[in-house]
């Protein structure tokens, strides 16, 4: 694994390490495997190069994303507003959270992108290739990384993460975030949640969050903002790179490993001064009918199950029910409280705990 060299840093709160950079050209399968477990545990984290996606297919998404995010406003609310999917600006998800971004939120089902892709583009049929193509690639990469994950953790079944994905029924996504740069902030919403480290350069594009899903793979221009969150409670900065791709372990792996891979928290600023960010997120997530209990392997006297049993169902209505930044896997956990609910997920007294 190679540590990459430590970026600038502007606040105290904020330091600069290296993020772990895994090659997966690296023919020693076992040390890949290893490695990845490794950053999946210390930081939940880590960036790949070497990782086969074609150029052209990025950069095909990229520009279909771009031309969508010029597009006069009018023209973009065609495809909104984001219920949770579809075009999204500042309004994130349905508890008020909000950010300076906007976005368009896609299920990555064949038919669902072709009926979307008629509000979205001009041609939606070069609109639904390049986004059918992205998603085939960047789903690839992710079954790569969680079979190599499954090697790691000396699973049985290796494909036991992949195979959720993979399902027809899987209930993936991608979202496009576009963070306008300051330049082109509008003078009439003066008003902007900053972070509270009084640094009035960290203007709040996606607020801090840990993915919900498996596995999220992503990739953005050349233009920063990306913070992760570690867990001695500092926020660090991650350098853009638009030629690799990032890995994040979301909470369903962290239930699926019971807890032995942690999901990171992250946020984006948009503090750019001219050009906009732009990313485009794959969010692996398993059939909403599928299981997320903690993998027997994972699972010892000594390490009992910290989690209750949920399907991705439950998880994700759960997920709707909280503020972007809660900590939704609490409230799947064993005896975090005592209370009388007779362990219905989730917990309906969750804010009336009897300690
Ligand atoms: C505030 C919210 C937005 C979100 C659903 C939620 O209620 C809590 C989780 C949020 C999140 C974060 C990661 C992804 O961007 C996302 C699509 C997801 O699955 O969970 C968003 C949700 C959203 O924007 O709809
Ligand atoms: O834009 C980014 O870099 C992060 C976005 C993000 O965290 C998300 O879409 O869930
Ligand atoms: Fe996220």
């Amino acid at each position: 694994m190679v540590v990459s060299s430590p970026s600038p840093i502007r606040s105290k709160k904020i330091m600069a390490i290296g993020i772990p950079t895994i090659d997966l050209s690296n023919y020693n399968r076992s040390k890949l495997s290893e490695q990845i477990v490794e950053a999946c545990e210390e930081y939940g984290f880590f960036k790949v190069v070497n990782h086969g996606i074609p150029k052209e297919v990025v950069e095909k998404m990229e520009t279909q994303g771009s031309e969508f995010f010029a597009k006069p406003t009018m023209e973009k609310q065609r495809a909104g507003p984001a219920c949770p999917f579809g075009y999204g600006c500042k309004n994130i998800g349905c508890k008020g959270d909000t950010g300076e971004l906007e976005y368009l939120l896609i299920q990555t089902n064949r038919q669902s992108i072709s009926e979307r892709s008629n509000d979205i583009s001009n041609d939606p049929t070069k609109f639904s290739c390049a986004v059918n193509d992205y998603i085939e690639a960047v789903k690839e990469l992710a079954c790569e990384i969680l079979d190599l994950v499954a090697e790691g953790l000396w699973v049985s079944d290796k494909s036991v993460f992949s195979r959720f994905i993979r399902d027809v029924q899987s209930d993936s996504i991608l979202r496009l975030n576009h963070y306008p740069p300051v330049k082109d902030w509008d003078p009439a919403t003066k008003q902007h949640p900053f972070t509270n480290n009084n640094n009035n350069d960290n203007r709040i594009g996606f607020g801090e969050h840990s993915d919900p899903q498996i596995l999220t793979i992503f990739r953005s221009n050349n233009v920063g903002g990306l913070q992760i969150f570690l867990r001695d409670g500092l926020w660090v900065p991650v350098a853009p790179d638009a030629n690799q791709f990032f890995v994040m372990v979301g909470d369903a792996l962290q239930a699926l490993t019971n807890g032995r891979l942690v999901s990171v928290r992250h946020r984006a600023l948009a503090n750019s001064v001219v050009k906009p960010r732009m990313s485009m997120v794959y969010f692996g997530a398993p059939p909403l009918n599928a299981w997320m209990s903690p993998l027997p392997e994972m699972v010892s006297p000594e390490k009992p199950s910290l989690y209750k049993p949920f399907t991705w169902g439950e998880y994700k209505k759960a997920a709707y029910t909280t503020r972007l930044g809660d900590s939704r896997l609490d409230l799947f956990k064993i005896n975090n409280h005592r209370c009388k609910c007779n362990d219905q997920i989730p917990c309906p007294c969750f804010d009336n705990l009897v300690q």
